[in-house]
């Protein structure tokens, strides 16, 4: 079975006398434990692409199967459900809570989902043991970005949606993050999307989605990935 399975999606923004098709009839589908690179360049339609596979906003028309569940047709209680219940999310800014500490972030996840994993477990997980008490400032970038995937993982998510995650890292901090997420998927078997600029990833993925102007412009399948530290940076 599919884990992702999108069937002609579009999204369209309706701006004074234009519409923008933010997506146009975009269908693709991904398979459980794969880690899927959606590459193109600005304004191309990743973000709103991820933004819909994750519960954020909404199609004006096709269907979109995540983990089981037809989304498209959710309520906003079903969609909050599902965001809660199904996917763990990784932006580019971490939007970690700054007066609250490491754990306390990681703890937010059982007010969502009551059988989120202690933060000590998946804070381990991401090489932050012993940092439990710091805030957010007291941390680099790099690991206020470990922290927001430790977050995100405590849902114990079927699928791991990450918009730019190094987008705001110098290209060392950003490898070792993108390990973090490739190991995520190799050793956890999570379904992991990671949308970016950067295409040498596509050397690492199992499967490359490239958009341009909303459309899917082509599907690749990688027989050989790397592994993150073999690919040129
Ligand atoms: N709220 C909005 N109102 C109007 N147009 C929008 C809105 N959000 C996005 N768009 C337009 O939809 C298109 C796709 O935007 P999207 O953010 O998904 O692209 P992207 O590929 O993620 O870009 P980037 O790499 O720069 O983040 C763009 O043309 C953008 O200007």
């Amino acid at each position: 079975m599919k884990i992702v399975e999108l069937n002609h999606i579009s999204r369209i923004y309706h701006t004074g006398d234009r519409d923008i098709y933010a997506l146009k009839d975009v269908s693709f589908s991904v398979e459980p434990g794969e880690f899927t690179a959606i590459l193109g360049p600005s304004g191309a339609g990743k973000s709103t692409l991820l933004n819909i596979l994750g519960g954020i906003d909404r199609a004006d028309s096709g269907t979109a199967e995540v983990a089981g569940q037809e989304i498209t047709g959710l309520t906003e209680k079903e969609l909050s459900f599902y965001r809660a219940g199904k996917v763990g999310f990784v932006f580019q800014f971490y939007n970690l809570i700054p007066t609250l500490t490491v754990k306390e972030n990681v703890d937010l996840m059982r007010e969502l989902k009551r059988e989120a994993l202690p933060a000590a477990e998946v804070l381990k997980k991401v090489g932050l043991s012993g940092h439990e008490e710091k805030f957010p400032d007291q941390l680099s970038g790099g690991e206020q970005q470990r922290v927001s995937i430790a977050r995100a993982i405590a849902k114990n998510p079927d699928i791991l949606l990450c918009d730019e995650p190094t987008g705001a890292l110098d290209s060392e901090t950003g490898c070792m993050i993108l390990e973090q997420l490739w190991n995520l998927c190799r050793k956890d078997k999570k379904t992991v999307l990671i949308v970016t600029h950067n295409a040498n990833i596509a050397k690492a993925a199992d499967k490359v989605i490239r958009v341009r102007n909303g459309e899917i412009t082509g599907v690749e399948i990688n027989t050989a990935p790397l592994r993150i530290s073999e690919v040129e940076w």
